[in-house]
């Protein structure tokens, strides 16, 4: 049977060959197949990206046109809105098949419906395939009854009632369909990925964890190798002071499709029915997994789930305005030695531990500084290696107590928390060498040292490194006070709306725009 279509394989996030079910349709039965990326200027142009998370996603491409290459193939590298581009292409190179992963981000969604449209007027056939989680949002809402699961237990006996994520499905074969060699332009456009100066980098990447599908599956055989950690993996028992990740870091593998959830969901099965005895959601590795797809399902079916406002499940607070202490937080220069380390981390390695995560969370929110969540989002979303739309939304939720988590009394203590996974304060003399010599007795603390101390360590507190911003014991307790009114008028619908209506976003986006001018929670 001679071979004639010629099919359009659009990559996205799935930056993968294994697992890859719009792959194995792309390359069926065609005679050409045209693997693309479009670098979309919506991604950096209007949101910033910090260097280490564009870097991740270029490593991640070229990691991808290499494996493409050596089955016959390679990746197309296009620039522009796909909307526009996509249309060109597949008319210039007689595309007669489109394939794609779903993705359910919100422009997301709009960008593929459009490009639906587009398709089904060039008749060109669209087929997409969920493949980025391990249950479908759509089915996790009807098998919980039609209504979206809002808590973690509820998604749970959702998925409990629905057969178990599908097995992934085999890997690319070995020789795939060439691209067209006369295609208008397609030999260009083979030139795997642009440099950073190209789009604009000047800066260079500092993260240690590097980007592709061979780095993820060699990530994901070594965080398995060890069968009885993954066994009595206890999330809430990894230390977030770790120099040595005591977690996977396979975040941001997962977040751009290097590695596929469901291949990890089914190695973690396997171990577990191995060993028998293994610890349970949700915190186990398994319970991981299902932490991500909750926060899948649930953003995907509430609207606005990136913002306060218009957002039903979120908590309208009103929040300070202070771009004072938004830029300390981002910059890391609280005077807090373990929130400052941790978001020295976040810059340097575009990742931190989950923990760490939630100590900076509730600092800058109800915890200290009372700062809208939507700014940490923010911060997180331009510096994560793993910043993902739903996950990133819904974590900042729950730890500014505005949706999931509702104990705002249960506040992280910048001093008291880390000191009980590092009592040397290691992690923090690590990215703050500047404390390299103050004694350990005074490491989260240093505003404490006698002059005499300060001197000798070569770090005067107020000159080489700042005071703290707010004193913890007296502003957490305020903040109690303001949360439980937030708390109060959140239950009378006039109020909650009073609150919205007086939120300022635009002041939200001036401090966006400014130029640098007891402890314990849920744990998860
Ligand atoms: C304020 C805040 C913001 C966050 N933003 C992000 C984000 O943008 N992207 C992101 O991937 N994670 C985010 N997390 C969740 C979590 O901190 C990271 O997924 C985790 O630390 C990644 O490290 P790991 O791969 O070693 O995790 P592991 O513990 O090894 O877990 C394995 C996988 O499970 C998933 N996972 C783990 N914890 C969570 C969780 N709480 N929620 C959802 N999925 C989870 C991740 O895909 C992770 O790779 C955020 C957490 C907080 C508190």
């Amino acid at each position: 049977m001679t071979k004639k279509g010629r099919s359009l394989l659009w990559f996205r996030k799935g930056l993968r060959l294994h697992d890859n079910p719009a792959l194995l349709e792309a390359a069926k039965d065609v005679e050409h197949l045209f693997p693309v990326f479009c670098i979309d200027p919506h991604f950096y142009e209007k949101q910033p990206i910090g260097v280490n998370r564009i870097n991740f996603l270029f490593e991640s491409l070229a990691d991808l046109h290499e494996s493409l290459s050596a089955r016959g193939s390679r990746l197309l590298v296009l620039r522009g809105d796909p909307k526009q581009i996509l249309p060109q292409v597949w008319k210039d190179w007689g595309v007669t098949k489109l394939c794609y992963e779903q993705d359910t981000e919100p422009y997301a969604l709009e960008r593929d419906n459009e490009i639906g449209e587009l398709a089904k007027k060039a008749k060109v056939e669209v087929k997409t395939f969920l493949s980025h989680t391990l249950y479908d949002p759509v089915e996790v809402k009807k098998a919980h009854g039609g209504k979206t699961p809002e808590t973690y237990k509820a998604f749970q006996s959702a998925v409990a009632k629905m057969p178990p994520p599908p097995s992934p499905v085999r890997d690319a074969p070995e020789k795939l369909p060439t691209i067209a060699p006369k295609a208008k332009g397609a030999e260009e456009k083979a030139t795997g990925v642009p440099t950073l100066a190209e789009v604009g980098y000047t800066d260079k990447p500092t993260t240690s964890f590097h980007g592709g599908e061979t780095k993820a599956l060699a990530r994901l055989t070594k965080s398995l190798e060890d069968k009885e950690w993954v066994v009595q993996f206890e999330k809430p028992k990894t230390s977030p002071a770790a120099l040595e990740p005591s977690t996977t870091v396979l975040s941001p593998y997962m977040k751009f499709g290097c590695i596929s959830a469901r291949l990890f969901y089914a190695k973690l099965v396997q171990i577990e029915k191995e060993k028998k005895k293994h610890t349970s959601p949700p915190t186990s590795l398994v319970g991981q997994l299902l932490w991500r797809d909750f926060f899948y399902t649930v953003g995907y079916h509430t609207p606005n789930f990136h913002h306060m406002l218009g957002n039903p499940l979120c908590k309208q607070i009103q929040w300070d305005v202070d771009p004072v202490l938004y830029k300390a937080w981002d910059e890391g220069r609280t005077g807090y030695p373990w929130i400052d380390a941790i978001m020295v981390q976040l810059q340097q390695q575009g990742w931190m531990h989950h923990l760490a995560r939630h100590s900076v969370a509730c600092f800058l929110t109800r915890g200290d500084l009372y700062v809208s969540w939507t700014l940490g989002r923010d911060t997180f979303d331009r510096l994560l290696i793993d910043g993902d739309h739903f996950v990133n939304n819904g974590n900042w939720m729950w730890l500014s107590a505005s949706a999931f988590f509702s104990q705002f009394f249960r506040v992280y203590s910048p001093i008291t928390f880390g000191k009980k996974y590092d009592k040397q304060g290691k992690f923090i003399k690590h990215f703050l060498p500047v404390l390299k010599d103050m004694p350990d007795k005074y490491i989260y603390e240093p505003w404490t040292a006698p002059e005499e101390v300060q001197k000798k360590a070569k770090c005067i507190i107020g000159k080489d490194y700042p005071k703290p911003v707010v004193e913890h014991a007296t502003k957490h307790k305020d903040n109690l006070n303001r949360m439980k009114s937030a708390y109060d008028a959140n239950k009378s619908p006039q109020k909650r709306k009073e609150i919205s209506d007086g939120f300022d976003e635009m002041a939200r986006a001036e401090v966006l725009d400014m130029e640098a001018d007891d402890d314990e929670d849920e744990e998860k």
